[in-house]
């Protein structure tokens, strides 16, 4: 790929189904949500969101706390009614569903939640069963039903365990396969991982990998975290303050972020060591060194440009970080350099980035 190929990439509200159906899941037009009176007392939590969720795909919808994503996640089933726009689930306006049409599209939207929401007084095989229950499915077909779920989440040998006699990444696929149970078309996810550890939270995104790819089943998640959508949202949506300010595919946006949100959120994912996270400046002092982040992917992954980068720039340049992952099954690279922020050789530098196509992004300014 390109850099242009991956400046060009899908802007907010653009289709970006590549790869899969073209006809969305889920699809926000013009959607606004406002709490309390309208005027002055009220709240605009979103505005203008334009967005489709591609069908089959997983995609990740990405902010800070308090930008709308729970909001957002909400107007999918309906527990919140959009103020402006449409929200169409499968091609059909949620805003114009009654109550059995809407409990009855909720039976087909599966949900997981950071707490898990489990009831403590039923086993992981009880809390399983619950959905059915409540859609009045026969006890035998329950049960023929169940147990392939507890396996599925690979807790076949755990079904008559209590909440409290599992751990949290347990807790959690219970969560999934009771999400799964009414063989949903679509899996809410909302901050599924963020109360569990790193390794536990890698196992629980596998999952969800999987269960999307064998199920067919379309995944939309949200998190605040870019490693969560940098491990299995092939799509992603940057929201901020209320409005999506960048979407497109993982790898595009990873490799080339517009928006200065999306910029801050990547970085927070660099795994940067502390001491040089914690003394970024983004005003530079004189003697400073500019701080910057290379991306190799496509094209340029190939090329050996570090090394000619410390020719153009002499041993000025430190190597502070950096390594190869797997973005969307793609080979990514990311390198963390310093060289002096006087102007002569950040002018140089940039030179040498825009005769070799090296996508680069400034993360500040270090002593
Ligand atoms: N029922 C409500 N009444 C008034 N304001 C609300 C209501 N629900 C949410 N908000 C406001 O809307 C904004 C978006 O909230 P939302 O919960 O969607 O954000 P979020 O991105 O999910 O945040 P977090 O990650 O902290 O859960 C916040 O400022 C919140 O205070």
């Amino acid at each position: 790929m390109t850099i242009q190929q991956a400046a060009a990439r899908t802007a907010p509200g653009a289709d970006h189904s590549a790869g899969v159906s073209a006809v969305p899941m889920v699809a926000f037009e013009g959607v606004g949500k406002r709490f309390g009176p309208a005027g002055e007392g009220g709240f605009t939590a979103l505005a203008d969101i334009d967005l489709t969720v591609a069908r089959g795909a997983i995609t990740g919808i990405i902010g800070r706390s308090g930008a709308g994503k729970s909001t957002l996640i909400r107007l999918v089933n309906g527990l919140e009614k959009a103020t402006t726009g449409k929200v169409i689930v499968d091609g059909i306006e949620v805003g114009g569903l009654g109550e059995d049409s809407l409990r009855g599209l909720r039976r087909q939207i599966g949900m997981i939640f950071q707490h898990f929401n489990l009831l403590s007084s039923r086993t992981a095989f009880d809390n399983v069963a619950l959905p059915l229950e409540i859609a009045g499915v026969d006890k035998a077909v329950i049960k023929a039903k169940v147990g392939p779920l507890l396996d599925l989440v690979g807790l076949g040998d755990k079904a008559n365990r209590y909440p409290s006699e599992l751990s949290g990444g347990q807790k959690q696929r219970v969560g999934i396969a009771r999400a799964l149970a009414t063989d949903p078309k679509l899996l809410l996810s909302d901050e599924a991982t963020s109360a569990l550890d790193p390794e536990t939270t890698q196992s629980i995104l596998e999952l969800l990998k999987r269960i999307n790819a064998e199920l067919n089943l379309t995944v939309l998640l949200i998190t605040h975290e870019m490693e969560v959508v940098k491990t299995i949202a092939s799509h992603v949506a940057v929201i901020d303050a209320g409005r999506i300010v960048e979407s497109g595919r993982t790898f595009d946006v990873y490799a080339n972020p517009s928006h200065e949100t999306t910029r801050t959120l990547l970085a927070s994912a660099l795994n940067l060591p502390e001491w040089l996270r914690n003394s970024i400046k983004q005003v530079p002092s004189a003697g400073d060194r500019v701080l910057v982040r290379l991306v190799f992917f496509g094209e340029t992954a190939f090329k050996p440009l570090t090394g000619r980068l410390v020719a153009e720039l002499g041993s000025d340049v430190n190597i502070l970080a950096g390594g190869i992952e797997e973005i969307g099954g793609e080979p990514f690279g990311s390198l963390v350099v310093s060289y002096s922020a006087d102007p002569a050789v950040v002018a140089r530098a940039e030179q040498f980035y825009a005769e070799t196509g090296l996508t680069t992004e400034v993360l500040g300014y270090v002593a």
